[in-house]
C-alpha cells in the first residue's frame, strides 16, 4: 500500500497504561490540523466486536483465539484500517498483530510460524494489484512489569479471560513483546511505563516528535 497516513500502535500487557493516553496523543494531532482515527483490537468494527466478546468471555483454545482475532483483524483492516490511511490520515489503534505474537504466541505457546503465515495472509491484498503486507509505522510499547500492572488492575475492574490470568502468564506476555520489539527495533519505540502519568506522556510526545508525527516546533502539546 502506498504510504500516505501514519498507522500507529499502542501495546503493552494489560494494565500498562497505553489506553490512558490515546485520547491525548489524538487530541494533540487534532490541535496540528491532521484527521485522526482511534479504534482498537480486538474490535473497531461491529463483527470485530462481536468476535472481540467471544474472545474475551468465552472459553477456547490457542488456534480459535488466534484465528478470532485475525479474522477481526481483516474486518478492521478493511473497512476501517487501510480507507482511512488511503485518505492520509493518522490511525491510532489500541493493540494489533504485536498482542496476538504476544498473547496466543507467548502467552499461551501457540506456535509463531503459524501466526506468521496468518500475518502475510490477513494482512495484505487490501489494495488492488499489490501484495503488499501493511504493518504499522510505529509501535507504541508501554513496558510495565507484570506484577505492577497486576497491582494497577486489581479491583479496578471485572478481570476478562486474559486478566484473570496468573502472573506467570503475563511474564510470558512481556516477553513476547520484548522479543518482538527486539526484532523490529525501528518499528517500536518503549516507554518505561512504571513512572507516573505525567512522565509517561512527555516521553510519548518526545516520541511522536522525534519521528515527525507531530511537529517538533510545537513543545509542550
Ligand atoms: N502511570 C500510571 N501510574 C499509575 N496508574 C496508572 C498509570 N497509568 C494508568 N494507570 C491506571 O492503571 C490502570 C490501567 O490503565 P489502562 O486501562 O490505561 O491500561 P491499559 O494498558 O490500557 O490496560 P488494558 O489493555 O488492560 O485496557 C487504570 O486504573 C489506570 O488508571
Ligand atoms: C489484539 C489482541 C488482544 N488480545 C487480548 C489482550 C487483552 O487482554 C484483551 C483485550 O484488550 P484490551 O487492551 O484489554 O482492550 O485481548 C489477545 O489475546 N490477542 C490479540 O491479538
Amino acid at each position: 500500500m502506498q504510504r500516505r497516513g501514519w498507522f500507529i500502535t499502542f501495546e503493552g500487557i494489560d494494565g500498562a497504561g497505553k489506553s490512558s493516553h490515546i485520547e491525548v496523543v489524538a487530541e494533540a494531532l487534532r490541535r496540528e490540523g491532521r484527521t485522526v482515527t482511534v479504534t482498537r483490537e480486538p474490535g473497531g468494527t461491529p463483527l470485530a466486536e462481536t468476535l472481540r466478546s467471544l474472545l474475551l468471555n468465552e472459553a477456547m483454545d490457542a488456534l480459535t483465539e488466534s484465528l478470532v482475532v485475525f479474522a477481526g483483524r481483516r474486518d478492521h483492516l478493511r473497512s476501517v484500517i487501510a480507507p482511512a490511511l488511503v485518505r492520509g490520515e493518522v490511525v491510532l489503534c489500541d493493540r494489533f498483530t504485536d498482542a496476538t505474537f504476544a498473547y496466543q504466541g507467548a502467552g499461551r505457546g501457540f506456535d509463531r510460524a503459524v501466526l506468521a503465515q496468518l500475518e502475510r495472509i490477513t494482512q495484505s491484498g487490501l489494495q488492488e494489484g499489490s501484495d503488499a503486507v501493511l504493518h504499522p509505522h510505529l509501535t507504541l510499547w508501554f513496558d510495565l512489569a507484570p506484577d505492577v500492572a497486576a497491582a494497577r488492575l486489581e479491583g479496578a475492574r471485572a478481570p476478562d479471560r486474559f486478566e484473570a490470568q496468573p502472573v506467570e502468564f503475563f511474564r510470558r506476555v512481556a516477553q513476547g513483546y520484548a522479543d518482538r520489539a527486539a526484532a523490529d527495533p525501528g518499528r517500536f519505540a518503549r516507554l518505561d511505563a512504571d513512572q507516573p502519568r505525567e512522565a509517561v506522556r512527555a516521553r510519548l510526545m518526545d516520541i511522536l516528535r522525534g519521528h515527525g508525527v507531530l511537529d517538533a516546533a510545537q513543545e509542550g502539546a
